[in-house]
């Protein structure tokens, strides 16, 4: 234990003073600042100062709350190097989804009976406007039916709606009304709301319910809201909570947190941006800051809107740009501070918008220069390239130019049977069996031997550090397996002998204490579909030619530069940042809201740390987004032809 005088942060050279004084913070506090400003940092720092110090007091934990999956594993992995495994395994770190879906699972009979869940239920797909004319119909036939979902749920909300006011539901607004319903106590204060809760009515009734993330976030609060028990359990299971991204919380999700916590003596630390704020469309608040300061910074010792100024992520010429756009975005804040000067590059080296007459020589240019980066030493995996739309329509267009070039690329954002590849690199199912493969390709095991011992302890909740007798007995256990299953140099790539091999390694570990890996494996079928997604992975990857270890890299995306859609690089950063398509095609939705537009643009230029290369085709002048040409003009920024 260190006494909190004596804790210093761990692997940083140094913090801002507002940043050490939020990792310090005796009680709940809000930090709003810029990209790069080390916020997720501030996290990792202030979950190992709660650790070490005993500020955070064992047998309680920290709940960590992030919007994706590799945002969550990206700070249980920071915490871990920072305080060791055994400390870190008192984090709780996960996304909004799986902590509301994980206390449905877990608490469903405790729901209130209007909304009663007979058992299991799968998670609904999006919702096709197709379906929305057939549940408005259904609505407006069924109101006086007894028995139909539609009598039922005005006769629970005591009003007699009009057919019309059913009709004239828009999809965005259907969409939308899950974030103002609330079930219980209920309140349906729209048409939208309404047919809300006869789609969930029918959901509840039927033999198979499909229910979708929002939902499953409302149905949490309901069984909060009814079950004072309940709440009690979580509150005394976690002292503190960690919002990350915290610009981007929807009225669910915040709801939610807000039954949870609003009162108790938990700590609440929320990190955010409001110029990266960019799932307006998802139902972000827009008064999520303002409401978190009403509610949970009302408190003595508690920290309001903490900023800080020094991006530690880009370089001087990067940071430059992003005071010109977040000049546009937020006039009245001060200017980021670069801590890094620029590489001794031409400008147009750091960053320019190259100009392409055609799609066909747009990739091209894209390929050339990714290539050319490549062949300064420059690692595939730490060049992103981001699109605003669906990144599966640039696929085939990026490819070929890329294939001529030899370069490798693959689109992270394709789900591959039950997850998207970049969520599956992250989960720590696919990790363990993906590095135990590893090991059995090896004769010797050597690094990864080190990293096997680290899963096994791990998985079967052992602290090697204490205890000699445990690590011999386990090593020796290894030992054995690894004799036993070695892949050997000869032995053939077959869907049948990786089948093989993933069912001796679930085997050894236990399919039962693998599963125990991850609190959000511990309910609903998430385990279920990691492992069949992982295996459905693996199964392509081998499909190409090549030894056991090629697929290996292949799965782990070595040598591949990823392309993902800008929401999906939220939180993340590149050396060279290469943005693609800025034409009106891709930003298409950029004059109905400006703002999420330029913060969209904002939160794309903020991922780099070197270098940041734009494409368009054409020069369009009239462009929905010139705007965004404006503000790059007045960043110095140049376009050259391609
Ligand atoms: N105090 C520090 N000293 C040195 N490097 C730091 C420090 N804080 C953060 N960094 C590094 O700067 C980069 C950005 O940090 P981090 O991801 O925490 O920023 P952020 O504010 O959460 O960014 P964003 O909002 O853009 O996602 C990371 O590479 C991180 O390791």
């Amino acid at each position: 234990m260190i006494s909190a005088t004596d804790w210093v942060p761990i692997g940083v050279g140094e913090m801002e003073d507002a940043a050490l004084a939020a990792v310090r913070s005796g009680g709940s506090a809000l930090v709003v600042a810029g990209p790069g400003t080390g916020k997720t940092e501030l996290l990792g720092q202030r979950a190992a100062y709660l650790f070490q110090t005993g500020t955070c007091i064992y047998p309680r934990r920290i709940l960590a709350i992030s919007f994706k999956r590799d945002a969550a594993t990206n700070l249980r992995d920071r915490v871990g190097r920072r305080c060791g495994p055994a400390l870190a395994r008192r984090l709780d770190s996960m996304t909004f989804d799986a902590f509301a879906k994980q206390l449905l699972d877990r608490f469903w009979r405790a729901l209130p009976e209007h909304v009663a869940l007979a058992g299991g239920y799968g998670i609904a797909p999006f919702l096709k406007s197709a379906y929305l004319a057939d549940l408005q119909r259904s609505t407006a036939d069924g109101l006086d039916r007894p028995g139909h979902p539609a009598h039922w749920a005005k006769t629970l909300i005591g009003k007699q709606p009009e057919p019309s006011g059913i009709h004239g539901v828009t999809m965005d607004a259907f969409y939308k009304s899950v974030q103002s319903l609330c079930l219980h106590p209920l309140d349906i204060s729209s048409y939208g709301a309404f047919l809300q809760l006869v789609q969930l009515r029918t959901a509840l009734v039927s033999p198979a319910p499909m229910l979708g993330f929002a939902m499953i976030g409302r149905l949490a609060q309901a069984i909060v809201n009814a079950n004072p028990e309940v709440r009690r359990a979580i509150c005394a299971t976690y002292g503190h909570v960690f919002l990350d991204e915290f610009q981007d919380t929807t009225s669910v999700q915040y709801g939610l947190i807000e039954s949870i916590f609003k009162g108790s003596a938990a700590k609440l630390t929320a990190v955010g941006d409001d110029k990266q704020r960019i799932m307006g469309w998802a139902g972000a608040r827009m008064d999520a800051f303002a409401a978190f300061e009403a509610d949970f910074l009302a408190t003595p010792g508690a920290r309001a809107r903490i900023s800080l100024t020094r991006n530690y992520r880009s370089n001087q010429r990067i940071v430059a740009i992003l005071n010109t756009l977040k000049a546009h975005l937020a006039p009245a804040e001060p200017d980021f501070v670069a801590v890094r000067p620029a590489p001794d590059l031409p400008d147009e080296k750091i960053c320019a918008v190259m100009v392409a007459d055609d799609a066909g020589a747009e990739a091209e240019a894209i390929a050339a220069s990714v290539a050319g980066v490549i062949a300064e030493g420059v690692d595939p995996r730490s060049i992103g390239l981001l699109v605003r739309q669906k990144s599966v329509d640039w696929e085939p267009r990026i490819k070929a130019r890329f294939d001529a070039h030899g370069l490798a690329f693959r689109n992270e954002d394709r789900d591959v049977g039950g997850a998207s590849i970049q969520d599956l690199m992250t989960e720590s199912y696919s990790q363990i069996v993906i590095d135990f493969l590893d090991l059995l390709t090896r004769r010797h095991g050597g690094l990864l031997w080190n990293v096997a011992m680290g899963h096994a302890a791990a998985v079967a909740n052992l602290t090697l550090d204490d205890e000699e007798a445990v690590e011999r007995e386990l090593a020796l256990r290894l030992d054995e397996f690894h004799r036993a299953h070695k892949i050997g140099a000869t032995e053939q790539m077959t869907a049948g002998a990786i089948a093989a091999k993933i069912a001796a390694i679930e085997a050894f570990l236990g399919l039962e204490r693998l599963r125990g890996v991850a609190p959000q494996y511990g309910t609903g079928d998430l385990f279920v579909r990691i492992r069949a997604a992982t295996s459905a992975f693996l199964a392509e990857c081998a499909a190409q030619p090549g030894s056991w270890q090629d697929l290996l890299l292949r799965f782990r995306g070595v040598g591949q530069t990823p392309l993902m859609t800008i929401t999906k690089s939220k939180g993340l950063e590149y050396d060279l940042v290469m943005l693609l398509g800025l034409n009106d095609s891709e930003w298409w939705s950029f004059d109905k809201d400006p703002v999420e537009g330029h913060s969209t643009f904002f939160v794309a230029a903020s991922r780099a740390r070197e270098r940041l290369m734009m494409t368009r085709c054409g020069y369009d002048r009239s462009a929905k987004i010139r705007e965004i040409f404006d503000l790059l003009d007045k960043a110095g920024v140049r376009q050259i032809r391609v």
